[in-house]
């Protein structure tokens, strides 16, 4: 398989304090990979690492055959490798359609020439009904799930090769984590790949292809989904479930 994105022997830290050790992984085209592990497991920093956004790390990153490690974070997003942080980030002041509109960028183009999803509000609010009954509405008063919605289909605007979602689900009601369930399938089935930081993993079991388990800042396993499922040491003994 080709890879959208590689990443070998990743190492960050945070100061002196040592968080990943020789994190690699790879997300092809149509692939929906999951990164799961215990709080303070290094999920987030993994994805953090590869946007860009931790001082220090060593290890190579490439984002469709381009090295991407020394590269600024906005750089690394216009190449078309959006990222959705935990914390969501909407523009508080913005109404749900200026949100929006803060995250698009031009049409993209797969090597084979067909074109990469591309989204529009219109779309967004089909992908999201729930956002399309709030469109002039500020981010201020939007509950957290409705902002998890926008924080994602903002960074869709953007029409990315690849998304990277910090724990989509975290604090989210169920309706909600269905549709967000339904648009990373979605994106799946359009050939975008998704990188997914995840706890749930019901959420896990439901959408991605592979899985790698990470514990203290290391890879500790990675096959496939259906061989997770079927393998309940490796749960109870990484996931506690
Ligand atoms: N800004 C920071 N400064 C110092 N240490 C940090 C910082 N952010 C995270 N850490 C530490 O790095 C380790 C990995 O954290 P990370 O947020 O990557 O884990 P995670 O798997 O995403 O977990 P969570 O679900 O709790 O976010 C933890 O020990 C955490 O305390």
């Amino acid at each position: 398989m080709d890879y959208l994105l590689t990443v070998t022997g990743l190492n960050a830290w945070y100061g002196g304090a040592h968080i990943l050790f020789d994190v690699s992984l790879s997300v092809g085209r149509g692939e929906v990979v999951a990164l799961i592990g215990r709080n303070g497991a290094g999920k987030s920093t993994t994805l953090k690492s590869i946007m860009g956004l931790v001082d220090k790390k060593q290890g190579e990153i490439q984002f469709l055959g381009q090295r991407i490690n020394h590269l600024a974070t906005y750089k690394i997003a216009r190449l078309g490798l959006g990222y959705v942080p935990e914390d969501r980030r909407i523009f508080a002041a913005l109404n749900v359609e200026e949100n929006l509109l803060t995250g698009q960028q031009a049409p993209r183009y797969w090597e084979d020439g067909q074109p990469v999803a591309q989204w529009t509000p219109e779309k967004l609010f089909e992908l999201f009904p729930n956002l399309a009954t709030m469109r002039q509405r500020p981010g201020t008063k939007m509950s957290g799930g409705e902002q998890q919605m926008l924080s994602v289909a903002r960074t869709l605007m953007g029409n990315p090769y690849l998304v990277l979602l910090d724990e989509p689900s975290e604090g989210v009601a169920p309706i909600i984590v269905d549709q967000l369930k339904a648009m990373v399938l979605q994106l799946k089935a359009q050939g975008v790949g998704v990188l997914l930081s995840e706890q749930n993993l019901d959420f896990v079991l439901s959408v991605a292809d592979r899985a790698y388990i990470l514990e203290k800042g290391e890879v500790k396993y990675s096959d496939s989904i259906a061989a997770l499922r079927a393998n309940a040491t490796v749960r109870q003994q990484y996931l506690g479930v």
